[in-house]
């Protein structure tokens, strides 16, 4: 007898292209995230994330390919997928002279159900900031709202591009604080960062680009295991150890991309 059916898997990518012109921007990526999982996109400048989370939140289509979230594509259920994901955009335009509070209350009439407007300001601890204008908030308080205004839909999946670029460190781990108390209730979450200690603190399993392909993929401590393999392995024949240290993710991200984690650009 067979078992019930298991869900469709939060994120189903297969075979996905984007090309710009010349550019090829995304190279038949294959990719599953579970429901609850949260997933990490690293990689250098270029390498494609942004373009990918683009097609992902059906905000671009792809040139091949095929995408389904929670069972669902965006050429058949573009309405039932709009209601049921939150996108956080490296820069999310804000109207400059709404309060904080207006931000929000205008976010939630774009959905039929979601979170009060009171609820997703303890979400990301905006509550005493409420009145202020748009145009005030500092860098850390202005990405706390754009996540804000990504959940205040409820939604079942979260993109974030690069939630943290920018932040000083005290605002970083203030916002990785928030994410991980989104990841314990359960959400899928998709985030693209530079930051390897963000990807090893907030993520379940890590995907590396480069130049629109797949590097390396796994759990961050597997990747990370997968290179101290690679040095005992040199260690057994006799060759001098190549890191004098514990590997880190930074280490993984050098080895499968040749480039530290924000060199930026290939030369
Ligand atoms: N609208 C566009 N038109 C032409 N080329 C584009 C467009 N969007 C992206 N590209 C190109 O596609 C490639 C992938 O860009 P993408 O922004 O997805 O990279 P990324 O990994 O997000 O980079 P970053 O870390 O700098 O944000 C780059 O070569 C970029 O120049």
């Amino acid at each position: 007898m067979q078992g019930p059916v298991p869900p469709a898997p939060a994120i189903h990518v297969k075979g996905l292209v984007k090309r710009f012109g010349a550019t090829l921007a995304v190279n038949g990526l294959e990719l599953s995230v579970a429901r609850g999982e949260c997933m990490g996109l690293l990689g250098p400048n270029g390498a494609g994330k942004s373009t990918t989370l683009e097609i992902l939140e059906g905000l671009q289509s792809p040139t091949e390919g095929e995408v389904h979230l929670l069972g669902l594509c965006w050429k058949k259920h573009a309405k039932q997928l709009r209601a049921r994901i939150g996108v956080a955009q490296q820069q999310t335009w804000l109207y400059d002279r709404l309060s904080v509070e207006e931000t929000l209350a205008l976010f939630r009439s774009f959905h039929a159900q979601g979170l009060d407007v009171e609820e997703a300001l303890g979400r990301v601890r905006l509550e005493d900031k409420r009145k202020d204008y748009v145009m005030n908030l500092s860098g850390g308080q202005r990405q706390r709202l754009s996540l804000a205004l990504a959940l205040v839909g409820n939604p079942d999946i979260l993109f974030l591009d690069e939630p943290t670029t920018g932040l000083d460190p005290r605002s970083r781990r203030a916002l990785w604080e928030l994410l991980e108390e989104l990841r314990a209730g359960g959400r899928t979450v998709m985030l693209s960062t530079h930051y390897l200690e963000e990807a090893r603190r907030l993520c379940d399993r890590v995907v590396i680009l480069d130049r629109g392909r797949i590097v390396a993929q796994g759990r961050p401590s597997e990747l990370i295991a997968s290179l101290e393999g690679g040095l005992e392995e040199g260690l057994e024949a006799g060759r001098p150890p190549a890191l004098a240290r514990e590997v880190t993710l930074d280490d993984v991200y050098l080895a499968f991309t040749g480039h530290g984690p924000r060199e930026g650009t290939r030369p």
